[in-house]
């Protein structure tokens, strides 16, 4: 899989990656049209209403200087003829005065409209930035679902799906931005009609004074962009900083080994140094912005000097020098913010790289074209032929040469001293990865062939690492099987099989309770206790297989040997998979796999290992010895 690495860093120093070429720059603006296009399946009957307003908006400006310069015309005409003796109550009667106030009517009446106008647009990009972004985060969490476990555990994609959820609260602006560029443009062109009329290469000069202002904002916004795309990872370490040091679940832990001075001392010193790239990047902004638009405002005064210069003249109206001299004014800093926004834009286009190639990355564990049925029920079992597996990016292999039979019905059980494997065999069982050498078979076909949302909803994993969810105990078993969340029976049949009914039974809500201590009216349970929840998931599943991964670690004896009574009970007609170090468990499964170093060192029952006297019979004793 392509994963984009950052730039080369040394010991901690950071140089912001050489910027994007101006071509790379460029080229991101191809963004812009998808873009544009999902903001349009966001709401068409918005788009289309922001789009004719900010049309209206954008002809406003011109229209009111134009009827200014009217004004001021006519007024100047109305002195030198003397009509301003004309009795003011007898307006009526006299036109010219008449045509005076009917040009301050339309000028108040654009006014008004310009201040409406400019805040429904403005109302209507906050709703459609609102809807956008909501739409982008469930795009983004139903395609991050869609991904596999083996992406989850690479950095360069957190890093990326960081910055792809940074994008979705500040790309919203950009739509505000492409919007006001579009109609800044036509209020530039307009402005330019009336002028090119007047004075056509006053334009041009304008035009040239202000270019280097907007090489230098291009540059710039490449610079921060850079700044920003490197020090991504260590943006998600503050962010994991900031929880570790104010969470419930890490501040029992973070207390008593003091660990706070630690936490923020790092925090400090990270965000400092983001602090720093940043300021530099800034000042130097600042000083060679200030230099620019200097260059920018002496080719404006320069306009202004000729027109006036003309007007003395007599070439213009007094009308001509105010609507010229607004008009160029207007036109600079239209031309000024269209150009430095156009490099924002073209930054930001940047920018949606990020939210983009997030999307673009594919998983690669999917279900065939064509899948194979489900058996129902298993027959022949699942066969491990020579499987082997590296995780990515690693040399070692996690397990390799595994030949086994799990046969229809059996209760395996895996054991193994830590890092043995046993975990990575349950993974590539429930297809969670793909051996790379090797094949696993369901009744005699790959588990490839068969569908994949077939073959986890027959497959039923707990983990060790399961999740405690901060949700009401109905949903915390509920998760097990989703679909049947609204079907109290059956959660109610699983929490008794998995033992936390009786857990469930000392809460005050029941299974209204809120769990977890992340919410006001949450309660917390033992470690014992959460063990019992999740496992009763497991049986919120028709799964024909169950595998439980360490599922009695943190239950008391009692309570152990009730669950596997109960899951003997159970898995009568189905197959299970039981990894534990407690030999108290593993002795009531069917077979034992001793697992070492990957490889698989031993298969029997339970007396057959022992009285073979291989290190299953010698871990046995140990275990044995310290109960006595
Ligand atoms: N996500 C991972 N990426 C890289 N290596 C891993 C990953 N998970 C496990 N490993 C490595 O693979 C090997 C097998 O790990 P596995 O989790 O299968 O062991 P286990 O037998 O379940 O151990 P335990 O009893 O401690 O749970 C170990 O050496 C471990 O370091």
């Amino acid at each position: 899989m392509p994963h984009q690495t950052a730039g080369p860093r040394a010991g901690g120093h950071h140089e912001p990656s050489p910027p994007k070429s101006l071509r790379e720059r460029f080229v991101a603006l191809r963004n812009l049209p998808p873009f544009l296009a999902s903001i349009w399946r966001t709401s068409p009957w918005l788009c289309v209403c922001t789009v004719v307003l900010r049309l209206l908006r954008a002809l406003l400006p011109v229209s009111t200087l134009y009827v200014g310069k009217l004004i001021i015309d006519a007024v100047v005409h109305l002195l030198a003829g003397g009509s301003v003796k004309v009795d003011p109550t007898a307006w009526l009667g006299s036109p010219a005065l008449q045509h005076l106030w009917l040009l301050l009517a339309a000028e108040f009446g654009l006014a008004v409209a310009a201040d409406l106008l400019g805040r429904i647009v403005s109302m209507i990009d906050s709703l459609l930035s609102e809807l956008y972004a909501n739409s982008t985060s469930v795009r983004l969490m139903e395609h991050a679902a869609s991904l596999d476990l083996e992406d989850f555990e690479d950095a360069d994609l957190q890093d990326r799906l960081d910055r792809a959820r940074r994008q979705v609260a500040g790309r919203s602006s950009l739509l505000t931005q492409l919007l006001g560029q579009a109609q800044d443009m036509v209020t530039i062109i307009s402005f330019a009609v009336g002028l090119l009329v007047y004075a056509p290469w006053l334009i041009v000069l304008l035009l040239v004074a202000l270019v280097p202002a907007f090489l230098g904002e291009f540059h710039f916004n490449a610079q921060s962009y850079a700044v920003n795309h490197q020090w991504t990872p260590e943006r998600r370490e503050l962010d994991y900083l900031r929880i570790l040091g104010a969470s419930a679940q890490t501040a029992k832990e973070v207390k008593s080994f003091g660990l706070n001075r630690f936490l923020v001392d790092r925090y400090r010193e990270l965000s400092w140094s983001i602090y720093y790239a940043n300021r530099r990047i800034a000042l130097r902004r600042a000083g060679w912005g200030g230099l620019f638009t200097t260059i920018g405002t002496i080719g404006y005064y320069a306009a202004y000097v000729i027109i006036a210069w003309r007007t003395v003249h007599g070439q213009f109206s007094v009308g001509d020098l105010t609507f010229l001299s607004a008009s160029f004014r207007r036109l600079r800093t239209l031309l000024e913010s269209l150009l430095t926004g156009f490099s924002q834009v073209a930054g930001q286009a940047l920018y949606l790289d990020d939210l983009f190639s997030f999307f673009q990355i594919r998983p690669e564990i999917l279900s065939p074209a064509q899948p194979r049925p489900f058996p129902q029920p298993i027959r022949a079992g699942f066969v491990f032929e020579d499987v082997g597996f590296r995780y990515p990016g690693s040399e070692r292999w996690a397990v390799r040469h595994l030949d086994f039979t799990l046969h229809a019905g059996e209760v395996l059980a895996l054991v193994g001293e830590n890092g043995a494997g046993k975990t990575t065999l349950v993974k590539l069982l429930s297809r969670l990865y793909d051996p790379d050498e090797g094949r696993i078979l369901l009744d005699g076909h790959p588990l490839a062939e068969y569908d994949l949302e077939a073959l986890r909803a027959n497959v039923g994993v707990i983990f060790q690492d399961y999740v405690r969810y901060h949700f009401d105990a109905a949903d915390n078993i509920a998760v097990g099987r989703i679909e049947a969340r609204a079907d109290r029976a059956r959660i109610e049949d699983a929490a008794h099989r998995s033992v936390a009914d009786e857990v469930i039974g000392r809460l005050p809500g029941g299974y209204d309770q809120r769990l977890g201590k992340l919410f006001k009216d949450g309660v917390d349970l033992s470690g014992g206790e959460w063990q019992k929840i999740a496992i009763a998931r497991a049986y919120m599943r028709d799964a024909q297989l169950l595998i439980l991964d360490e599922p009695t670690a943190a239950l008391d004896a009692r309570a152990e040997f009730e669950v596997f009574q109960r899951f003997k009970e159970l898995s009568h007609e189905r197959s299970a998979v039981v990894i534990s170090h407690r030999f108290s468990t593993v002795r009531m499964a069917d077979r034992i796999i001793v697992m070492e170093g990957g490889r698989i060192e031993a298969i029997g029952s339970h007396d057959e290992l022992v009285s073979a006297g291989g290190r299953y019979a010698e871990l046995f004793e140990l275990q044995a010895a310290g109960y006595r």
